[in-house]
């Protein structure tokens, strides 16, 4: 096909989504997947989750890794207030310029810096990047074995700050073993598990919240 897939759900966004409204954006994205082609978003059901767990924090600076088509980056930045933005790393460069044009479909691009680049590459040159000493809210959705290098990294460079919320996707499916093992057994860390299906699918998935306690010493017995 001489589309790819990010292309065909693009087009999608632009014939039926509203310009300027992140909520049909959002439809446009979930009614293509769930009838026309599946595709890689946190989707409806776990969008729900995030969602809440947005709210809740209420953050004044966002980190997400794994950008794909911007389905994510437009369900966060919609509830973030004005002043807020979001960084959102994205390391293919045809996924990061089709997440920029659905993101200005949304009428978002104001609040979203989309970052071409590997999460290993970028983490260290945040602080500096952007003037900020820590995230308040990072969301993990890129390679599944690269969230354990990248919390840790995240700690190293001291981008974590007491109460600092950590969100997972995919802890089920694909699955991310080594990240909640570690996570889930660190005094620094407190993590609930929220159970749900992987998008438009029956297919059992999750995620992992987890907020950061601070600098604590010693592992869970
Ligand atoms: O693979 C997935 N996501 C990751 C994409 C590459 O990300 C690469 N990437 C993006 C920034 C970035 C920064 N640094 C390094 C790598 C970096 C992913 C996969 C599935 C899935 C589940 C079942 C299947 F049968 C097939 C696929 C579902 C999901 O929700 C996912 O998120
Ligand atoms: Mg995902």
């Amino acid at each position: 096909t001489r589309t790819t897939r990010p292309q065909r759900l693009l087009r999608a966004v632009i014939i039926n989504a509203v310009r300027g409204d992140p909520d049909s954006v959002i439809r446009a994205i979930d009614h293509f997947c769930k009838h026309t082609e599946w595709a890689m978003n946190i989707g409806d059901e776990k969008g729900a989750i995030l969602d809440s767990v947005v709210m809740e924090t209420s953050p004044s600076t966002v980190l997400e890794l794994g950008t794909y088509c911007g389905y994510s980056a437009v369900r966060i930045t919609r509830l973030l207030p004005p002043s807020t933005r979001l960084i959102t790393v994205e390391m293919n460069p045809d996924y990061a310029c089709v997440a920029r044009q659905v993101i200005q479909h949304a009428g978002l691009q104001d609040k979203v810096c989309v970052l071409e680049g590997q999460s290993a590459d970028l983490i260290p040159k945040m602080a500096e990047m952007f003037g900020i000493q820590t995230f308040d809210f990072v969301f993990l959705d890129h390679w599944k074995d690269r969230y354990l290098p990248d919390i840790r990294l995240l700690e190293d460079c001291s981008l974590l700050a007491q109460g600092s919320v950590v969100l997972a996707d995919n802890v089920v499916c694909p699955g991310t073993p080594d990240y909640l093992n570690y996570i889930r057994s660190n005094l620094n860390y407190r993590s609930r598990f929220y159970q749900a299906h992987l998008e438009y699918t029956r297919v059992l998935d999750g995620l992992e919240k987890s907020e950061y306690l601070g600098c604590r010493q010693g592992k869970r017995q």
